[in-house]
C-alpha cells in the first residue's frame, strides 16, 4: 500500500465512527416540505437505506456501497458556504452515527434539521427533526420525544389509521403533516384535504420543489 492510502478496513472504521459518510449528493435548494418549506437550504443525502418503502422516491440511495465515503469536514467546509440552513436527508441517515457531522456543524454555527424514517437510533445535536415514520420499520426508542414534525406519507387510506397510531406516540408539540405520496397524489390529496379539515390538529405537507421543478 502506498504511504498515506488508507484500507478499506480502515476505511470502515472511519465510517463507523461517522468520520466518513457514504455521500450521494449535496445541493442548495429550497425545502420544500413540511414546516421549514419555502425556507432556502442546503441538503447533505446521505446514502445508505434498508427500509425498503416502494414508492421511494430516491431509491438510487439506498445502496451505500455505491456513494463514496467523504470526510465529513469536507462536507461542512462545503455546506457552510452555501447556507446557514443544513438538511441532512438520505437513504436513512441515522444508519450511521451522525455525532460527528452535526458537532462540526454546529461548530460553525448553521442550524441542522434532518429528514428521517427513525428506524435507527436517533445520533446527532439538531435544530429541527422531522420524523416520517413508515410502517415496515417503525422508529424506536425516544425520537418520538425529540421530534418537531411528524410527516406521514399517504399511499391509501389506511395510512390515516397508521398517521394516528403514529401521532398518539408523539410529543404534545409535535406538528402534525399528512403528505400525498407523490404517484398517487391526485387520488390522495383530495382525501387529505377532507381529512385535514375533519382531524385539524393534522396539516397538508406538499412536495412543493416538484411542483417549483428544483432538486
Ligand atoms: C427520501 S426520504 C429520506 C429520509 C428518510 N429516509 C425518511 O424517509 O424520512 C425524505 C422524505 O421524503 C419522503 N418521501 C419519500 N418518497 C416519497 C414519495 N414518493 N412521495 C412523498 N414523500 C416521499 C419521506 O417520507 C421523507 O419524509
Ligand atoms: N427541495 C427539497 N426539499 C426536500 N425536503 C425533504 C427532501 C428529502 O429528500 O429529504 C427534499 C428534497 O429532496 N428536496
Ligand atoms: S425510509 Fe426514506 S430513504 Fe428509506 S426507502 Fe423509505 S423514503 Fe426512501
Ligand atoms: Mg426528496
Amino acid at each position: 500500500m502506498v504511504k498515506n492510502e488508507v484500507s478499506a478496513h480502515e476505511v470502515s472504521e472511519l465510517v463507523d465512527q461517522g468520520l466518513l459518510l457514504p455521500l450521494m449528493e449535496e445541493f442548495y435548494t429550497i425545502q420544500g416540505e413540511g414546516f421549514h418549506k419555502g425556507t432556502a437550504a442546503y441538503f447533505i443525502r446521505i446514502g445508505g437505506c434498508d427500509v425498503g418503502c416502494h414508492w421511494c422516491d430516491v431509491k438510487e440511495s439506498w445502496n451505500a456501497e455505491t456513494h463514496p465515503p467523504t470526510e465529513i469536514y469536507k462536507i461542512v467546509e462545503n455546506a457552510a458556504k452555501y447556507s446557514d440552513t443544513i438538511v441532512v436527508t438520505g437513504g436513512e441517515p441515522l444508519m450511521w452515527d451522525m455525532q460527528p457531522l452535526t458537532e462540526a456543524l454546529k461548530a460553525k454555527n448553521l442550524n441542522i434539521h434532518i429528514e428521517t424514517s427513525g428506524a435507527y437510533p436517533l445520533t446527532g445535536i439538531w435544530d429541527w427533526i422531522c420524523l416520517s415514520p413508515k410502517k415496515n420499520k417503525l422508529p424506536e426508542g425516544r425520537i418520538y420525544d425529540e421530534a418537531h414534525e411528524l410527516k406521514v406519507i399517504v399511499y391509501n387510506k389506511h395510512d390515516l389509521i397508521f398517521a394516528e397510531q403514529e401521532a398518539a406516540k408523539s410529543n404534545k408539540n409535535c406538528i402534525l403533516y399528512l403528505q400525498p405520496e407523490w404517484s398517487v397524489r391526485d387520488k390522495v390529496t383530495p382525501m387529505i384535504v377532507d381529512y385535514v379539515m375533519a382531524n385539524p390538529k393534522w396539516k397538508v405537507s406538499l412536495q412543493t420543489h416538484k411542483y417549483l421543478n428544483i432538486p
